[in-house]
């Protein structure tokens, strides 16, 4: 019986730990997290503050006994404090300050992330929140029974702070979005895509504050100010979502790292010590969009780093897809979903990139019921033609759509062979010159 020892299981170490116990019977798996619960959906945090589900309760999948019903050893609150990774040994210390020694053939490391909190005055004052664990929304959520609390700031402007500005805003909060960017989302869409979120967002009453640093917060015991460099913004709560940072401290000294500090691991997720794995939030990932090294911080990610992790413990010898930071977002009536490189940020990266943008409504105009404008970019190697990115936007759901642009940028299409490849028409879903068609018989 070989012995495997997972570091965290929230997203990716329960992956690991069903993938390697649903298909191996000689692996005796023993998982350690210093959390009291796994497996929350951070996403669900916004639609519970936003009182678009009644309660938590749908949002955890997984639990210790579910664990431990397929013969996992698990240890909850139980934080490792120190891995021996010569004598193949992790050392945690429970919640009654006992010593916990496991030995391992195999180690996945699957810490996670933590949120970035910035070094700003004023962060020890009260009703300033973060907003990772479960444990943070159930604060959150007792707060916003006080009336007195009635003017919110977002610190934030990506997916977190979009997310939580629209249900606090449906909490019937005053809410003001700040970022040091010049628009939300700034990281996964173009300005034609931001625009249309910020009008989104501002049409709801959200107050943009974007272009703004963050200097300090004021208040006395109790937060009432946030202060930037244009600008104060009252506040009874200030929400910090300015990007998480990968949670590594346990093997910084050992395990070679990437300049963020994210465990570098090759397409087996094993990092640079053999039978030591790394996967979600903690790792780097492969992006095909730039074909190189990154790091891309999402729940999708870390079930599929585990998963090849998990078949590479048990001597299935699998390599990662690799990735393209696929992802999407809904805002009020407003379904935004990104893939790949932005073209925005190819040029930041001196990337020689074209893109081709169509909009059009999904279905003939005959069709007067259920038929909303989807606007579409997608990005495209100036030299090879290869697809390198694309965004989406539309009162519809394209999900389906951006997942054959993420198929697209992992198999390396050009432009040039979607422009053919079949798409079917029926006026119930789509017009015959479909606006994916379009826009690549429509390239540069
Ligand atoms: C509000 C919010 C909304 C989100 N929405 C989405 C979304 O819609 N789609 C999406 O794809 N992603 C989303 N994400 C991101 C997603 O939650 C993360 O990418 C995902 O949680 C990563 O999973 P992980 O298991 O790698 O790391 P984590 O979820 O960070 O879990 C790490 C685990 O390791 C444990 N741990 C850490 N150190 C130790 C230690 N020393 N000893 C023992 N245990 C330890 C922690 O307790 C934790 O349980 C969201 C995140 C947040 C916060
Ligand atoms: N729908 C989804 O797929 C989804 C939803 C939520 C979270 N997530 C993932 O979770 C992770 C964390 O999300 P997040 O929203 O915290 O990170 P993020 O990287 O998406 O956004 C962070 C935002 O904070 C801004 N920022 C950074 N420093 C700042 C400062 N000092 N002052 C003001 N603004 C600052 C950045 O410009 C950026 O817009 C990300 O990887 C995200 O993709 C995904």
């Amino acid at each position: 019986m070989k012995k495997v020892v997972i570091v965290g299981t929230n997203h990716a170490g329960t992956a690991a730990t069903n993938t390697i116990l649903d298909n191996s019977n000689n692996h005796q798996v023993t998982v350690f997290d210093s959390n009291n619960n796994i497996s929350f959906l951070g996403c669900g945090m916004a639609l519970w503050i936003g009182n678009q589900i009644a309660g938590p309760e749908g949002l955890f999948y997984s639990n210790k006994e579910t664990l431990e019903s397929k013969g996992a050893k698990v240890y909850m609150e139980t934080p490792v404090n120190k891995i021996d990774f010569n004598a193949k040994v992790v050392y945690g210390k429970n919640a009654h300050g006992e010593i916990i020694e496991e030995h391992y053939d195999d180690l996945i490391l699957a810490t996670g992330s933590l949120p970035i909190i910035p070094k700003i005055q004023g962060m020890e004052l009260e009703n300033v929140q973060k907003v990772k664990l479960y444990q943070h929304a159930e604060v959150v959520i007792e707060k916003l029974k006080n009336p007195e609390i009635r003017d919110v700031v977002v610190v934030g402007a990506g997916y977190i702070g979009v997310e939580l500005a629209e249900a606090f805003e449906r909490h019937g909060k005053n809410v003001t979005l700040i970022d040091i960017a010049t628009t939300s989302l700034p990281a996964y869409y173009d300005a034609p895509f931001t625009q249309m979120m910020n009008e989104n967002l501002s049409s709801h009453g959200i107050k943009l504050a974007f272009g703004e640093t963050v200097q300090k917060l004021e208040g006395d015991g109790k937060v009432e100010r946030v202060v930037t460099d244009k600008a104060t913004h009252k506040a009874d709560m200030v929400v910090m979502a300015i990007g998480f940072r990968p949670n590594t401290e346990l093997g910084a000294e050992h395990l070679d790292q990437f300049r963020n500090g994210a465990y570098l691991v090759n397409k087996k997720q094993e990092t640079s010590i053999p039978n030591v794995y790394a996967i979600g939030d903690c790792a780097t990932v492969y992006d095909n969009s730039i074909d190189n090294t990154s790091y891309i911080a999402l729940a999708t990610n870390a079930v599929r780093s585990a998963i090849v992790a998990a078949h590479n413990v048990i001597g299935n010898d699998i390599d990662s897809a690799g990735v393209q930071g696929s992802n999407g977002i809904a805002i009020y009536d407003l379904k935004m979903v990104s893939t790949g490189i932005t073209a925005e940020r190819a040029k930041l990266l001196g990337l020689d990139v074209l893109y081709t943008d169509f909009e059009d409504l999904q279905k003939p105009e005959f069709i007067t019921e259920e038929n909303h404008k989807v606007k579409l970019r997608i990005v495209y190697d100036a030299k090879t033609r290869i697809i390198l990115g694309a965004q989406m936007a539309s009162q519809h759901d394209m999900s389906m759509g951006i997942h054959l642009f993420s198929l697209a940028i992992q198999e390396k299409v050009t432009i040039d062979k979607l422009a053919l490849t079949d798409l079917f028409f029926l006026p119930h879903f789509n017009k015959p010159y479909n606006y994916v068609t379009m826009a690549a018989i429509t390239a540069k």
